[in-house]
């Protein structure tokens, strides 16, 4: 286990928590990035007052800041974590001191590999991206790995817009030229003449949070504005006085272009040689996104043509470019290292929105800005706490039961409700089965992040049911069912139909019971481990069950018997706050009445 899971030394949950309940016991290293873990407190000055705290009042969690980051947002991780601020580590230096750090920050300069998460070796719990892309972080790896992945994507996008602006009128003016040849001794008023942007069209690709802000800004220096995003709201478009366009319209009637979607299989050189032959002649061309949405040489050729008069670029497909690129050297081409997020103002905000979304993280509060996880809001996570509890422990039970068939392939969920499906967001809940299903029977570490790709890389395959009830719908949840397909079972009565194992349990004043087992119906609190026992039923057995237990010294929290007729099969389930030793439940199964019986770990 990694070196700070191993320091780990307790496992306290603060009382003031809503989680309080919440504890992934001696299950570290921790999906810390979850609102399900709590270890003892520490305070902190962070904007959302500490609620969980993973790590010993004497230990504090490593960040690595992999690249320059704000001051403020610095102190704001200093406050919580050891904080090493290394720059321009080699991937081998990074590889090397990852394994020693719970926490990763960078902006676009460092390339966060599936190596990288790897050398963790399971102790990187969240890598933050001081920025919007996160086109240098491999996502797939981090969620393999169970490692959350944030960013800051709202505080630079004014940054990136006015970079943009920037770009096109210098390019536009002929600025950038133009000043290197006055300072050159030169004075050039012809060659330099520029061309206006007033009634141009501008075509926007990409309409989300830094190109509307571009377009927004074009519409006030008079350019008629269109836009091609396949994903963005036309009336949201209109309301700025955006036209919404196809692709191909886009390229087509532009005077001037200016990118500004993310780097994906579906962008990467979408500005190819085919498509800057449909591009109007003597179009200009601003890219403040990712370098990689443009195919270099076919730029070259189209500038070298004459189809694209000028271009503007911010971004390289390799930053930073090598010396002599051709693109780069070009006389129409004007560039700047990657400056769109380079302003004083927005550098201090991402700092501080990373530093508080890692700290966060750390602490186990989910993360609105996570991008390998769902993002749940606060209140509705603190509403379904009691029942993500349930979820986990129904998991547990349900694959603990499993005796052998086809292994647990297939496993049905069903949420009784009176909530309008859409109002139940399920996926916290899914993710916690998941884990209950899974890490009793394996190494693995289950969260938020990793549950669904965990699932299907072990060929479990989950469905999930909803059965809209009638009622006042402010309770999220009445029950919860998991069904596991086409095994057999330990303890044959909790098989409902042949070859089903089936749980179901409910929350009541906040703690979860487990309250079906197969048929029987059964009521028992989901806390310490459970005995479940079916017997015929008669008079005195609970005692003799319980006399056995007390012997033992075995505390039972709580004990409910369901039957389907008096003085017929039973299921007893009985709470232990102990385990009780071999012996005892030798014991228990040595009583005549007792059919079966199985002790369950919760
Ligand atoms: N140069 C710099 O320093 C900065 C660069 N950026 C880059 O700017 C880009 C945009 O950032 P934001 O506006 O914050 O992101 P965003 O997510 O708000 O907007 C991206 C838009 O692109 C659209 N899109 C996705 N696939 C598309 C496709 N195939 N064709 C057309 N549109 C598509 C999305 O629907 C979305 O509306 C990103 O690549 C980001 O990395 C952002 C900030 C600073
Ligand atoms: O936020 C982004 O996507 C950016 O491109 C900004 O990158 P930077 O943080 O300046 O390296």
């Amino acid at each position: 286990m990694a070196a700070a899971s191993a320091s780990l030394t307790s496992l306290l949950i603060s009382k003031t928590s809503p989680w309080s309940n919440l504890s992934w016991k001696n299950q570290l290293p921790l999906p810390s990035a979850f609102a399900t873990i709590s270890l003892c407190g520490r305070g902190s000055n962070h904007r959302h007052s500490p609620r969980l705290v993973v790590f010993a009042m004497d230990d504090k969690p490593t960040v690595l800041v992999a690249e320059k980051l704000g001051e403020a947002g610095i102190n704001i991780l200093k406050d919580f974590a050891n904080v090493d601020c290394s720059y321009n580590l080699s991937p081998e230096e990074l590889c090397t001191k990852i394994s020693l750090c719970d926490a990763l920050i960078v902006r676009s300069g460092t390339k966060v590999t599936r190596e990288v998460f790897e050398s963790s070796a399971g102790r990187l719990k969240v890598v933050g991206r001081a920025g919007v892309g996160i086109d240098n972080v491999d996502l797939a790896a981090a969620t393999e790995h169970g490692c959350l992945v944030v960013n800051a994507p709202t505080a630079n996008t004014v940054a990136a817009a006015e970079h943009g602006i920037a770009l096109l009128t210098a390019m536009a003016r002929n600025v950038a030229q133009a000043d290197a040849s006055v300072k050159a001794g030169k004075w050039q008023r012809s060659k330099y003449v520029g061309v206006s942007l007033v009634g141009k069209t501008l075509a926007v690709m990409g309409f989300g949070k830094v190109g509307s802000e571009v377009a927004r800004r074009a519409r006030g220096l008079g350019m008629h504005v269109i836009a091609y995003d396949p994903y963005a709201a036309a009336d949201r478009a209109r309301a700025m006085g955006v036209d919404l366009v196809s692709f191909d319209e886009a390229i087509a009637t532009a005077d001037f272009i200016s990118l500004h979607m993310p780097l994906t299989p579906a962008t990467s050189k979408i500005l190819n040689d085919e498509n800057f032959a449909k591009m109007k002649k003597g179009v200009r061309i601003v890219n403040v996104a990712r370098g990689g949405v443009i195919d270099d040489d076919a730029l070259v050729k189209a500038l070298d043509a004459g189809i694209v008069a000028q271009a503007a670029l911010d971004v390289f497909t390799e930053e930073p470019p090598s010396k002599d690129s051709k693109l780069v050297q070009h006389e129409n081409v004007t560039v700047t290292p990657h400056l769109g997020a380079s302003t004083m103002e927005a550098q201090e905000e991402v700092a501080i929105e990373i530093a508080e979304v890692v700290v966060g993280a750390l602490k186990g509060e989910l993360a609105a800005t996570a991008v390998n996880a769902p993002m749940v809001p606060a209140e509705v996570l603190t509403e379904l706490k009691p029942f993500v509890v349930l979820a986990e422990k129904l998991g547990r039970l349900a694959v603990q039961l499993v005796a052998g068939g086809s292994g647990v392939k297939n496993v049905k969920v069903t949420y009784a409700s009176s909530r309008a499906p859409d109002d139940l967001d399920t996926r916290v809940l899914r993710a916690m089965i998941t884990k209950g299903l899974i890490e009793p029977i394996s190494n693995v570490f289950v969260n938020l992040v990793n549950a669904d790709f965990t699932a299907k890389q072990r060929g479990l395959r989950i469905t999930e049911e909803r059965i809209l009830l009638d009622g006042s719908p402010e309770n999220p949840l009445e029950f919860i069912q998991v069904q596991i397909a086409n095994v057999e079972s330990k303890f044959a009565s909790a098989i409902s139909e042949p070859g089903e194992i089936k749980m179901e349990g409910r929350v009541k004043d906040g703690i979860p019971h487990l309250t079906k087992v197969g048929s029987f119906e059964v009521d028992v609190s989901l806390e310490g481990n459970i005995i479940l026992c079916r017997q015929v039923d008669q008079p005195g057995l609970i005692g003799k069950v319980g006399s056995i237990l007390g012997e033992e010294n075995v505390n039972v929290s709580f004990m409910s018997v369901g039957r389907v007729a008096q003085r017929k099969h039973a299921v007893m389930a009985i709470g232990v706050d102990e385990p009780p030793r071999k012996e005892s439940l030798k014991r228990i199964g040595e009583i005549p009445a007792i059919e079966e019986f199985v002790y369950l770990k919760l």
